[in-house]
């Protein structure tokens, strides 16, 4: 395709037409712990109530208010305390009892409702088994009802959710074994340049180590997808093309990095119309990344990320990782832009929405972003104290220190 057709396209027109291709999700059963970091495929219900039965939530006396609820200092309850309940009892006290020992965690049985904690209560240090109770409480004190925290068949966790630590506590109390999650999608990461060259190898005269396809598979990895990464395919026709085609069967998914701007020897542009793919777009109306394209092939998605390393990275951020999260079914797939005050000046005039790495924090309750330097779209080290991508509008001569910018968390 010449560079002249090559018409782009706004972000956020590339990403609907990114969302309006559907994949087909499917839907897999693993245990329990590898569902860490994986995404929900259906709505979690609770099948039985947590506390699955009245629990004493200090150790302490079991009581009845009804006893207990004149006790002043000035005016102590004096109640017999013969017998204790502990957690895991299934063996209570039989007959009448007023008050009975009672320890955190351990079931509450009738007729007790309250529990008061030990603090409140002087036992006597003789043989009477004989227990002092200061002050009155309220009825139920100290007591979890049953289904108090969780009730029965509630919804406690939506699809759609990336399964933390803390899915994993509620899902390991109602005894989960395993439970379904979306399968990780596996996508194809192709660097593409005559001159890269994969470590171990001796680095041959103005060649240079590929970097981004382990940039890509570490991104894929930390998102929760299966990544095939393949070794450096040269700059011809034939080899891409074979790559694509070998790529097609094995993944669900195809990452180019490289060749696809306007030189002479950029050919995944000409390998992707001679498969007959359909283009999406071949140009995005931004900096890094211009050239970013995405071509459908036999109802695949392929993307084709720049060469320089901070365009290949834009690229993913804005293009792959959406799209990606959005087929693994996360219920939150866009990046979140927020407002943050900018910490230093981007003078570098552009007639295209910037994307800078940049470093944000949060101070005294205020986010700032400081724009990196020798942030240049070939360039690495600005990779190293990155954590946020700060988004300088188009036109103009950049953005000024103390404006306010949106960014969004790498
Ligand atoms: N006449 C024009 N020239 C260029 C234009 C333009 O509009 N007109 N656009 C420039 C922009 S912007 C970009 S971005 C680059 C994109 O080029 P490609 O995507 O085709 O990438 P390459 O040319 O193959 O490589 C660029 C650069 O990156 C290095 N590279 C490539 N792959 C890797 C890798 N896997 N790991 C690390 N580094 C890699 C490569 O050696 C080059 O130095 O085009 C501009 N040109
Ligand atoms: O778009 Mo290029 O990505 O500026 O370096």
């Amino acid at each position: 395709m010449e560079a002249q057709a090559r018409k782009g396209v706004a972000v956020e027109d590339g990403l609907e037409l990114l969302f309006a291709h559907t994949g087909k999700r499917t839907i897999k059963r693993v245990p329990l712990m590898e569902s860490l970091g994986r995404v929900l495929a259906g709505d979690c219900y609770s099948p039985f109530p947590i506390p699955s039965f009245r629990k004493a939530a200090m150790d302490g006396y079991a009581v009845k208010y009804s006893e207990i609820k004149h006790a002043a200092p000035e005016n102590p309850v004096v109640l017999r305390v013969t017998d204790e309940i502990k957690p895991g009892s299934v063996e209570f006290p039989a007959g009448h009892h007023f008050a009975v020992r009672i320890f955190t965690g351990a079931p509450v049985p009738e007729p007790y409702d309250t529990v008061i904690m030990q603090e409140a209560v002087i036992a006597q240090e003789d043989e009477s088994s004989l227990c002092r109770f200061l002050f009155p409480s309220e009825r139920g004190k100290h007591v979890a009802e049953i289904g108090e925290d969780i009730p029965a068949n509630a919804c406690i966790i939506t699809e759609g959710t990336v399964i933390s630590a803390k899915e994993i506590a509620i899902l390991a109390a109602f005894g989960t074994q395993d439970i379904e999650v979306y399968r990780k999608p596996i996508v194809a990461v192709i660097p593409v340049g005559d001159e890269l060259q994969l470590p171990g190898e001796a680095l041959s005269p103005y060649h240079l180590y590929e970097s981004n396809g382990f940039m890509l598979e570490a991104k894929l990895r930390e998102l929760g997808a299966d990544c095939i990464r393949y070794a450096p395919v040269p700059d011809n026709k034939s080899s891409i093309s074979q790559a694509i085609q070998a790529a097609l069967r094995d993944a669900d998914f195809i990452i180019t990095t490289g060749g696809i701007s306007v030189g002479k020897y950029d050919y995944l542009l000409d390998v992707m119309n001679e498969l007959s793919a359909e283009a999406l777009f071949t140009k995005v109306l931004m900096r890094p990344g211009a050239p970013t394209s995405v071509y459908k092939i036999k109802e695949t998605l392929s993307f084709h990320l720049s060469g320089n390393p901070s365009a290949c990275f834009v690229g993913y951020e804005l293009f792959v990782k959406p799209k990606l999260l959005f087929e693994l079914g996360c219920s939150k797939y866009r990046n979140e832009m927020m407002e943050a005050v900018l910490e230093g000046d981007v003078s570098k005039p552009c007639p295209y929405p910037r994307y800078v790495r940049s470093f944000a924090e949060i101070r005294k309750g205020k986010l700032y972003v400081a724009p990196l330097t020798k942030d240049q779209s070939g360039n690495l080290a600005a990779f190293a104290k990155s954590n946020a991508l700060s988004l300088i509008l188009a036109g103009g001569k950049g953005a000024a220190k103390g404006q306010v910018v949106q960014m969004f968390w790498i």
